[in-house]
């Protein structure tokens, strides 16, 4: 089962490893029932349930990797930012950032005491599995304070950070901080691998990217000591550069091929492609897109098979057993 920590650094693997981003949530009905009457944010505190909800895709779907169930926004509220997830919206920030007064609280690791305590119940529990731990990156939780929630085109982020470049530094900096301590904390209580979620980074060019966010994404993937995955959608003007900031997987999304990515993100592993709408195709369009995902994943040192964003709630979930089946098969 160490297939996912060879396929990251490059190495042969038996067959390649598959898990999927959002396998745990609203695609399983075991995970309805569970948090039945349990706030998202309630939900991640509670090391058990999160332990419980972890658990099922690995379960279920017979994954090569688990991760843990959280949201990138939990180490932001227990720093001490008024924030809540809002069911069918996201994340909705009471006071959107605005001045170096609204810098988010340093994060203490004692603050999420809750995470060390449930990543070190699921490392037992998954004996040879490893755990992905997670945070979000300084571009997409700096996204969520600045405008408040989710946004379609980041306009007041982006206006900070050409009209206010010193203070959007500051900001990026400080979320670099939170992020790199959540990130150690999973890994000290037994995480094998993290993945860094910038999901928005793709609405930025190339060269603002590495202006204004690779700088602090940098400076948390650096001081990283176990494999790291660094995941963005709609990236493909991104890809080397993302691959520079210090991964050894690089995360792609359905847009770009693989052999195509694999060719951008110099020598290192590659992740996802799946459009994660195929799966609401006929199965004969879903093994298909799967066998060329594998084709191609085949031209980069290490392959790791995902979608290229999270699974929708709407899912049939037989159908993403079905796929771990066939690309261990192949
Ligand atoms: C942008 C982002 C968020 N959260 C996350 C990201 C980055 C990944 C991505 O791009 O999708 C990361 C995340 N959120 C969650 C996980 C769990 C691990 C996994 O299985 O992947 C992970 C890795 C659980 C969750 N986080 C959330 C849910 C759904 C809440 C529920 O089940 O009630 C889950 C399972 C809530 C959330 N939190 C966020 C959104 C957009 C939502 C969805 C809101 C909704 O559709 O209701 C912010």
């Amino acid at each position: 089962m160490g297939e996912l920590l060879k396929a990251s650094r490059g190495e042969r693997v038996e067959h390649v490893p598959v898990w999927f981003m959002r396998q745990a949530g609203r695609s399983l009905p075991e995970y309805r029932q569970v948090r039945a009457g349990v706030p998202m944010l309630e939900s991640c505190r509670r090391p058990e349930l999160v332990c419980e909800i972890t658990m099922q895709p690995v379960r279920r779907h017979g994954v090569d990797a688990a991760i843990l169930f959280s949201d990138i926004v939990v180490p932001l509220v227990a720093a001490g930012v008024d924030l809540d997830i809002v069911g069918g919206v996201g994340p909705v920030i009471a006071e959107p950032f605005r001045t170096e007064a609204d810098l988010p609280p340093a994060l203490a690791p004692e603050q999420v005491s809750f995470v060390d305590e449930a990543v070190r119940l699921l490392t037992k529990e998954l004996g040879e599995v490893p755990l992905i731990g997670f945070a979000g990156a300084p571009f997409t939780l700096a996204s969520y304070l600045v405008e408040g929630g989710p946004s379609k085109h980041h306009e007041k982020t982006k206006a900070l950070m050409y009209g206010q470049p010193e203070l959007w530094h500051a900001l990026c900096a400080r979320l670099a901080e939170i992020t790199l301590t959540f990130l150690q904390v999973q890994i000290a209580a037994g995480a094998s691998v993290i993945q860094l979620f910038d999901s928005w980074a793709g609405a930025l060019s190339e060269a603002d990217y590495r202006t204004y966010v690779m700088p602090h994404s940098s400076f948390v993937l650096e001081r990283i000591k176990v494999p790291r995955i660094h995941f963005g959608v709609g990236t493909a003007q991104l890809l080397t550069a993302m691959g520079e900031a210090g991964a050894d997987v690089v995360g792609v999304d359905w847009r770009t091929p693989l052999d195509t990515a694999a060719a951008l993100v110099g020598g290192r592993a590659v992740q996802g492609n799946l459009d994660p709408s195929v799966l609401f195709a006929p199965w004969e369009v879903v093994e298909r897109e799967v066998r060329r995902i594998v084709a191609e994943g085949r031209s980069a040192p290490g392959h790791i098979f995902n979608l290229g964003h999270g699974v929708m709630p709407e899912t049939d979930p037989a159908v993403l057993t079905r796929v771990v089946e066939l690309v261990h098969s192949l």
